[in-house]
């Protein structure tokens, strides 16, 4: 296998590296080239049938077998306690192949033109469109949540590699004139190889919002997954080689905080982007101070969700709803700090209520459900901790909060929970202070905006906010004074790919989606040209 260097000439010193590389691989280990998982097996599964046997690793253009299975994990299907796969962790080897594979196709992808790298990303996202129904599925399987939310998520992410493919082309510099006839411009350039460390809740979509705006600036990139859902980022890895990248500009490596270590610590990494818990983030940001690489922290929250009594009721429940429940609860932006103005907090937990009792929970794959599995049993065990704290602190369970076991036999091993609305809280309970992340709704009233303004910014999280009002100025008046990074008026958790993400506070810095995106994949080079005479000093 000597695909990279065929029909090059050996006087390029770019493509000879390449070249080399490839033969190093070679003798190293042979890429798998058959997909981890035939359509037709994934379209024949149904929930607690499926085992992934294949590799999930994936770098020079193939999948790629571990070096050795020891420190293999097992990894569970939410809804059914039932071995999905095992995951192996890659080691130092593995990690230096995987970045040394990912650099060689830097070297080629970075000098094609913004409008070639473009076809190869519209062609990715045109076969993720197409295999949308099997990617959703398996992204179910993985992490439990509903077929119906996974089908969005994964066409949020050939949107954003559709978004990004657009703008590849658009990256451009600026041209300043200087006094003489002299001038200079500047240059969007890539930075290199990125590490992307994921998180278990969006697998695909994160894979997705990392990768596609590292690419579109002519980057590589190596991708960590969450040890608890290894599956379905090995699948984006194999669409982008069907795509037609350079081998090697998509790699994936499982592993868990030693192997996050291994990439952030490799001298060829220039950039780390990471979504994940605030201290696993600090240590992130530790870790590329050392070697002086750009970081974006996408972390957790504990957003305020704000409702005032003018709102449109009907509406500002389903914001609640929307705000608390996707994904089992275990979303960082949930606005899970509900305050409602007193005057209509009884008519607004009589309706949120009979909603949320109204989830239907139970088997992911099935159409009807709304509610799946936690992601796993020391999860649910956490997220019911909190509400049995919660008890004790005085707070009252209005519905929900408990293991929920679905009649389905086959699912009486999942990690299912009824949703959970709490009442009577108070600012400084346990639940009100701490991200849960689960399916759990703490709900406080208030009385004046100056007064639940104070206390939605009283946390040391940023990431989201919302407002429900009918008074336009309020909305943004509210807005402006909230700190977050994001803040919805009139709707929550709605994530087009057009606008950037990302938080305040300990909520992590940097932006995901949207145009400045590229700013964080880019660096900017300042080429000064002198057209006369050097007017030297000396
Ligand atoms: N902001 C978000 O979207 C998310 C926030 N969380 C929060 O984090 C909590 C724990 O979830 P985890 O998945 O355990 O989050 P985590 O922060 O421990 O892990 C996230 C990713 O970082 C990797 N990682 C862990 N330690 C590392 C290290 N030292 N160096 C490099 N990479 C490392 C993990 O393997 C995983 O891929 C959740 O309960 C929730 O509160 C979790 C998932 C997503
Ligand atoms: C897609 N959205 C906005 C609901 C959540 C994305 C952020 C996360 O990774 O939790």
């Amino acid at each position: 296998m000597i695909s990279q260097g065929e029909g090059k000439t050996e006087k390029d010193p770019v493509q000879l590296r390449c070249f080399t590389y490839t033969l190093i691989f070679t003798k190293m280990a042979q890429p798998l080239r058959t997909p981890v998982l035939p359509a037709a097996v994934i379209r024949s599964a149904s929930t607690g049938t499926l085992e992934v046997k294949e590799p999930l690793n994936f770098w020079c253009g193939g999948r790629m077998k571990p070096k050795d299975e020891k420190n293999a994990e097992r990894v569970y299907e939410p809804a059914t306690g039932h071995v999905l796969c095992e995951m192996v962790p890659c080691g130092a080897e593995e990690v230096d192949q995987a970045v040394q594979s990912a650099h060689s196709a830097y070297l080629k992808w970075s000098k094609m033109a913004g409008m070639e790298r473009a076809r190869v990303m519209l062609e990715a996202a045109r076969i993720i469109r197409e295999q949308r129904d099997e990617i959703a599925k398996m992204e179910v399987i993985n992490n439990g949540k509903s077929i119906t939310e996974a089908r969005v998520d994964i066409d949020v992410a050939w949107q954003c590699i559709e978004y990004y493919a657009g703008m590849a082309g658009t990256l451009a510099g600026q041209h300043i004139q200087l006094p003489g006839g002299a001038f200079a411009y500047t240059r969007r350039e890539p930075l290199g190889v990125c590490v992307g460390i994921g998180a278990w809740n969006y697998p695909f979509q994160i894979a997705a919002w990392k990768s596609a705006p590292a690419l579109a600036c002519g980057n590589a990139m190596v991708f960590k997954p969450s040890p608890m859902t290894p599956v379905t980022a090995v699948m984006l890895a194999e669409i982008y080689a069907q795509a037609g990248v350079p081998e090697g500009l998509f790699n994936v490596v499982q592993g868990a905080a030693e192997t996050g270590t291994l990439l952030c610590h490799h001298p060829l990494v220039a950039k780390v982007s990471f979504t994940g818990s605030v201290p696993t983030g600090k240590k992130i940001m530790e870790m590329s101070a050392k070697g002086v690489k750009p970081v974006t922290l996408e972390l957790g929250g504990k957003s305020p969700l704000i409702i005032f009594k003018d709102s449109e009721l009907d509406n500002a429940v389903k914001g609640a709803l929307m705000a608390n429940f996707l994904s089992q609860g275990e979303v960082c932006c949930n606005g899970t700090r509900v305050f409602v103005e007193r005057e209509i907090l009884p008519k607004f937990l009589e309706e949120v209520v009979k909603r949320t009792k109204a989830i239907p929970i139970g088997d992911p794959l099935l159409d009807g459900t709304r509610m799946g599995a936690l992601i796993s049993r020391p999860h649910l065990d956490r997220v019911l901790g909190f509400i049995s704290q919660a008890k004790k602190e005085g707070a009252r369970v209005l519905c929900g909060g408990e293991p929920f076991v679905p009649t389905d036999p086959k699912l009486q091993g999942g990690y299912f929970m009824s949703p959970c609305v709490l009442d009577n809280c108070t600012d400084d309970m346990t639940c009100v202070k701490e991200e849960i992340f689960g399916p759990v709704m703490s709900v406080l009233p208030f009385d004046t905006e100056e007064e639940v303004l104070q206390r939605a910014n009283n946390t040391t999280f940023g990431l989201a906010a919302g407002v429900f009002t009918r008074d336009v100025a309020r909305a943004h008046r509210v807005a402006e004074n909230l700190q977050a990074g994001t803040c919805f008026i009139n709707n929550y958790n709605i994530s087009p790919v057009e606008v950037p993400f990302g938080g305040y506070k300990m909520s992590g810095f940097g932006r995901e989606n949207g145009q400045v995106t590229i700013e964080y994949y880019s660096q900017l080079k300042t080429v000064v040209v002198e057209m006369g005479e050097v007017d030297s000093l000396f």
